[in-house]
């Protein structure tokens, strides 16, 4: 194309996107002027009027979302067709809605993402522009169908790659690559396995599936929402601007740790503790900790009726457990069961002991006269009912796990290993959360207690609707006769109660992620490899439906609890039904840097392939050896420079050398430059040293240094020896 012809073209494609934004304006403003419409409805009943809002303010967010990038490309096909593709869609109402602009999600968005100069899917040429706000600065294009030319044009994507870290990831609609695009779409509804290695874009393209299932199953998902659980909190922060620059809200993000809404995790596990907690034998553990907690007395009880004394003893307990137990019930629900026998055991001891030398069961009548009274009496006796109380207690999961640690004891007994001892038994870990969750429901409920709950909290609310009633039957005698409809002739206090029951106003989000019985029509797991055998429990009961995207690298493994092979994560659920797609390109790292990284990963994991790097950075990573007392201040030069640079920067080490953090912390993370301190205390730190090391190393995206005391771990190869740099002045290092 001439200078003019491209000149030209750019003037008539600043002139489209301009449109469009003209375009998207008005229709933002008519969305505002919707959405404060049904704010002020009076006609309509308050929950329509709520749903009415709801959904405008959904509406008013689709379009809030576009301020940046709206239209990022254009494909032209052979038809002569020609498509604009962008964040979201905008239709021409007045002409059969034909598309002024493509939803990426679109299927025909999809050969912007995946035609290329060999495989051109039916089109002639994919246009990229380059934007800055609403200004089209320039554009560049790929001709397809020409096999032999360069297979994408990745202008956009090196500049996109290369750019220095800003607060968190961004989206990459568009950017998406052919392989991340075919997994993103990929129609497949139950569990999806997506494994690359560090920087391959498995969370992005996680995310952008997130988008693309609300965009094409909105009508289940927005019902049912999605979950997504990640490593930890600074992780949900890096991405938790990604689905919402897309859109989309229906998304609870969440950790391991947090999957029991209410519970505090404040404690860790040692890693064999933590393998112990995740294996799914802990569950025999579980059931015989519930069984020991079904006790016999030591010693009888008596039970004193004031005329007569009897006992409740080991035997006569250990009948009325049997017929609880054979009911097969849950520890919460057989409880009701227990102490019905246990009782109807005593009164036979009572009426036997009262009828001594006068009355025999075969006075029917009178014995079965006696018994009734004897029962009525012994269901409000309160030391038999703390007697049995405690032999068979209402137990929540926190009274039976915690009691279960502190004890020597009951751990012994439940056939648990003593290691699982804890002084304080409360002080959750993230390996807990899985038991906790799982007791609920081998627990069960106990009926009675909740009927009781339901009770006060009903004859609460119906005393407050009857004060409601009191006013309102003052107002209306200053009424006229006639037209007097006094509220207490339509209703009882107990219907006004319902009514003022709250209607829950709290997005799908929020209800959601507050409620343990939740099920989500789809779950992302991120950093699946650390997930143990309980924690996979955990996340099968949120999503009956198995709609999962699972993404994970086993070769960045750090949990000693954390899966060695896929295939056994997922058969006791699926069977062998299950997708498996690789990522293979890195985006993140520079191709300088993983040829470190990918040295250690040869010695560590033989058989896994580091990614390839899609660019070079054109500066080699450094190490320096330091002096004990010369740590710190290198630490600083390394900040003080990093200071003067754009981007995002971290220090990590072994735990205890100040000044840096755990690699473990910046799991899924990523920086511009990154220091790691004594890779060589890292290898040695536990079995998966070497993973952790691999995982520091490919957090760069364009700098990578290493500090250390010791001489260099042999597996460390590749590094420029740096030389002590001057104290003054930046950029010393290389
Ligand atoms: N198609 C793309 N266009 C632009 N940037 C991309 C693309 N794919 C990935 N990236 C960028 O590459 C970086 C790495 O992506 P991401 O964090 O999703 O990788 P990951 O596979 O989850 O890595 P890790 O396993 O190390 O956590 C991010 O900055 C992401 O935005």
């Amino acid at each position: 194309m001439s200078n003019q012809g491209y000149d030209e073209e750019l003037r008539e494609e600043r002139a489209y996107v301009a449109a469009l934004y003209e375009r998207l304006d008005r229709e933002r403003a008519a969305a505002q002027a919707r959405y404060h419409g049904a704010l002020g409805q009076t006609e309509v009943s308050p929950g329509e009027r709520e749903d009415d809002v709801r959904c405008r303010s959904r509406e008013a967010a689709r379009l809030d979302v576009a301020d940046n990038g709206l239209c990022f490309g254009r494909l032209d096909a052979l038809s002569g067709e020609t498509s604009y593709i962008g964040r979201i869609g905008l239709f021409d109402a007045e002409n059969d809605y034909e598309p002024f602009l493509l939803d990426w999600r679109a299927p025909a968005a999809r050969p912007f993402y995946v035609a290329t100069a060999a495989r051109p899917e039916n089109m002639r040429r994919r246009r990229q522009f380059h934007t800055m706000g609403r200004r089209v600065l320039d554009f560049t294009d790929e001709v397809l169908g020409r096999p032999g030319d360069a297979e994408r044009g990745d202008a956009a994507l090196l500049a996109a790659v290369s750019a220095p870290r800003g607060e968190g990831m961004r989206d990459l609609v568009a950017t998406i690559q052919a392989e991340q695009d075919e997994i993103i779409r990929l129609g497949h509804a139950g569990v999806l396995v997506v494994e690359g290695g560090p920087g391959t874009g498995k969370t992005a393209v996680a995310l952008h599936r997130v988008a693309y299932l609300l965009y094409t199953r909105r009508e289940r998902m927005s019902r049912s929402g999605v979950l997504v659980v990640g490593p930890s909190p600074l992780f949900l922060d890096h991405i938790g601007r990604v689905l919402p620059s897309l859109g989309e809200s229906d998304v609870v993000f969440t950790t391991t740790g947090g999957l029991v809404p209410g519970l505090r995790v404040t404690a860790e596990d040692a890693p064999e503790v933590a393998r112990l907690k995740g294996s799914l034998e802990i569950l025999d553990v579980l059931e015989a900790a519930i069984a020991d907690r079904q006790q016999l007395p030591a010693e009888p009880v008596p039970i004193d009726l004031g005329d007569v004394v009897v006992a409740l003893d080991a035997d006569l307990v250990a009948q009325a457990r049997l017929k609880a137990r054979e009911t097969g019930l849950l520890h919460n629900e057989a409880r009701a069961i227990f102490r019905e026998h246990a009782i109807e055991l005593v009164a036979d001891r009572v009426v036997a002991k009262i009828g001594e030398g006068w009355l025999t069961p075969a006075d029917r009548l009178l014995w079965a006269d006696l018994r009734a009274d004897v029962l009525d009496e012994l269901a409000a006796h309160e030391a038999l009912t703390a007697a049995l109380d405690g032999l068979w207690p209402c137990l929540t999961p926190e009274t039976l796990l915690a009691p279960l640690y502190e004890s020597p004891r009951r751990l012994e007994a439940a056939g648990a290993d003593p290691a699982l001892f804890r002084a304080d038994g409360t002080a959750w870990t993230v390996s807990d959360v899985p038991l906790l969750d799982e007791l609920v429901d081998l627990l069960g409920r106990d009926d009675a207690e909740e009927r009781a709950a339901a009770r006060r909290r009903a004859e609460a609310e119906a005393e407050y609707a009857s004060g409601v009633m009191e006013l309102m039957k003052l107002d209306t005698e200053e009424l006229d006769e006639d037209v007097q409809l006094v509220a207490e002739d339509l209703l009882g206090a107990e219907d006004l109660a319902e009514r003022f029951v709250e209607r829950d106003h709290r997005d799908l989000a929020e209800r959601a992620a507050a409620d343990r019985d939740w099920t989500y029509g789809h779950v992302v797991v991120d950093e699946a490899q650390e997930l143990s055998e309980m924690d996979w429990r955990v996340l099968m009961r949120r999503c009956p439906s198995r709609s999962f995207t699972v993404v994970g690298d086993l070769a960045q493994r750090r949990s000693a609890a954390g899966a060695t092979a896929w295939g056994p994560v997922f058969a006791p659920y699926v069977g062998d039904r299950w997708v498996y797609r690789e990522l293979t390109v890195n985006y993140r790292t520079p191709a300088e840097i993983m040829t470190v990284a990918g040295a250690l990963l040869a010695r560590f994991a033989p058989d896994a392939r580091a990614p390839e790097s899609v660019r070079a950075c054109g500066t080699r990573p450094w190490s320096r050896r330091v002096a004990d007392d010369e740590l710190a201040d290198a630490i600083d030069d390394f900040l003080r420079d990093e200071a003067g640079r754009e981007g995002t920067s971290v220090v990590l080490g072994p735990p205890g050398v100040p000044g840096t953090i755990p690699a473990a912390a910046a799991k899924g993370l990523e920086f511009d430059a990154v220091l790691v301190v004594e890779p060589g205390r890292i290898l040695a730190a536990g079995p998966r040293g070497a993973a952790e090391l691999y995982v520091a190393l490919t957090r760069a995206t364009q700098r990578l240094g290493v500090l250390h005391r010791d001489p260099l771990p042999a597996a460390l190869t590749g590094l420029a020896e740096a030389g002590v740099p001057a104290r003054s002045g930046h950029r010393r290092f290389l």
